[in-house]
């Protein structure tokens, strides 16, 4: 089939190449210039693992091309997927503007049916604005469907490639069998296509995602509350994970949950909540819990040094909002580095991925070290903000050598308890006990 992709950002450009891969033609179009130029010349502007080879075989093979025309990218395209941004306006609401505009583009240049699929997150009732929108001045028939998309950053191509389920919103027969057609190499025995209306497709993509933000919630809040009552978060997760009704995943206690998905769609339900006056009490709860716990081991930071961290040096592993990413949309990492320097410390930064993000933010205001251990070199603490799975072994011995003092403040549980307390370490995580610290301090 041939296929254009409006959006050459994170979901676009896994969208074009995976469609690709499966053999359809694809061409992707965005407004970025400097996007498309880079993408011409074989260079992709994210890191996801696994995405370079697709895209490199799909271009060679001559299925993907990059084009910042839309009148071009569209000529003769069966299905048209909109991977736009849907930021968050400033009530909170998802922003339409970029959607709404490129379907008003739409309408005068398409020639043939085509199915439009809205691939970004939208509110409920955008399927009818943007059939609105082109309809304004389309002089062919046209359908637009409701595909949300649930790939997850860092494992995006394994998502897009075995989809758990892909969620078709759409009453009209004939987009149905288009789409039908173009999800066919996808999806495997058991994982289904399921298809619903346009609304009820909207809603469950922001329920997912608000799901499984208030899962992480409240296993936060019951990481709070084991750190009062002692005790072990992890074997809660481990005891309550193994029941299926529960489920093992996304029962992680931590900073919170960051990125550029969960906050900004958690946000936009409890506003489309607000605006049809229904009091959403769970979110506006999630919503509070999880910004307190993203910079919740600042205060046992500032208390650790005695109530000042002038002149101390904080050392930080993780930059990115989660492993397998250089994204920081969202990273708490930001929040704590920014607190750190507002209590007068310094800040020497390691992300295998993401420092480069962070340096067009923060510029000079923190150093980034160019291993991990080097960041260590002379800090008074090690924050840890994101599990890579290099930190998870280190050489404690080399640690110590560079560490002022052996004190690690772990925001993703990376270690256990009982091996940092063997390790002489004083050390602090979520929902555990603090070891090797002095009564007073204990939390
Ligand atoms: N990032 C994720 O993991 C993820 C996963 C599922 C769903 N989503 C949703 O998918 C949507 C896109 O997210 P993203 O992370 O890919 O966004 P992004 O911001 O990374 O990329 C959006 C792209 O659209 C381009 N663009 C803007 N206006 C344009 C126009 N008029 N014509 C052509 N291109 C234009 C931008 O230049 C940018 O390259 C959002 O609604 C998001 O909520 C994201
Ligand atoms: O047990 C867990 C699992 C995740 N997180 C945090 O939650 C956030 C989001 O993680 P994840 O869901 O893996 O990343 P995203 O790439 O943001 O993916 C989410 O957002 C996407 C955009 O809507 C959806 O498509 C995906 O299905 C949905 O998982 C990150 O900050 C994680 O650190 C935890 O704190 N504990």
């Amino acid at each position: 089939m041939k296929l254009a992709v409006v959006g050459t950002g994170y979901v676009g450009l896994v969208t074009g190449t995976c469609f690709a891969e499966t053999g359809n033609q694809v061409t992707c179009v965005d407004i970025d210039e400097r996007k498309v130029e880079k993408l011409n010349n074989g260079i992709i502007p994210i890191y996801e693992p696994g995405l370079d080879v697709l895209f490199h075989r799909n271009v060679e093979e001559g299925r993907l091309k990059f084009t910042t025309d839309l009148a071009e990218g569209i000529k003769g395209a069966e299905v048209i997927f909109l991977a736009l941004p849907t930021p968050p306006g400033e009530d909170g609401s998802a922003d339409l503007k970029y959607i709404l505009k490129v379907s008003s583009d739409l309408g005068p240049i398409l020639n043939q049916y085509v199915v439009v699929v809205d691939k970004s997150t939208v509110p409920v009732g955008t399927a009818e604005k943007v059939h609105a929108h082109i309809a304004d001045n389309a002089k062919v028939e046209f359908d637009v469907v409701s595909n949300p998309e649930f790939l997850r950053e860092g494992v995006a191509v394994e998502d897009f490639m075995k989809p758990d389920r892909v969620v078709i919103g759409t009453r009209s027969e004939r987009a149905k069998g288009v789409m039908n057609r173009l999800y066919a190499p996808l999806v495997r025995q058991g994982n289904p296509v399921i298809f619903m209306d346009e609304r009820s497709a909207e809603m469950t993509k922001y329920a997912a995602n608000a799901f499984l933000a208030t899962k992480i919630t409240f296993m936060n809040e019951i990481a709070n509350l084991c750190e009062r009552v002692g005790a072990n978060v992890d074997d809660i997760r481990r005891g309550i994970g193994t029941d299926s009704r529960i489920g093992k995943r996304f029962l992680f206690a931590g900073i919170g949950y960051g990125g550029s998905c969960f906050p900004k769609d958690v946000q936009a339900l409890a506003k489309t909540a607000e605006d049809y006056q229904y009091d959403f009490k769970v979110l506006k709860s999630v919503m509070q819990v999880n910004y307190s716990q993203k910079t919740k081991l600042i205060p046992q930071i500032v208390e650790h040094f005695e109530g000042n961290l002038r002149g101390k040096t904080i050392a930080i592993w993780g930059l990115a909002f989660k492993p397998y990413t250089d994204d920081i949309r969202e990273a708490p990492a930001l929040d704590n580095i920014r607190a750190l320097l507002e209590a007068g410390a310094k800040v020497t930064a390691y992300d295998p991925e993401a420092m480069d993000n962070v340096r067009n933010i923060l510029g000079n205001q923190i150093t980034f070290a160019h291993t991990s251990y080097a960041a260590l070199d002379d800090a008074d603490a090690l924050v840890i903000m994101t599990e890579w799975p290099l930190f998870r072994t280190p050489d404690f011995d080399k640690m110590n050598l560079l560490l002022k003092n052996k004190v690690i403040f772990d925001g993703r549980n990376v270690y256990e308890v009982d091996q940092m307390r063997e390790l002489g370490y004083t050390y602090y995580s979520i929902g555990r006990e603090a070891v090797n610290v002095s009564v007073e301090q204990k939390v």
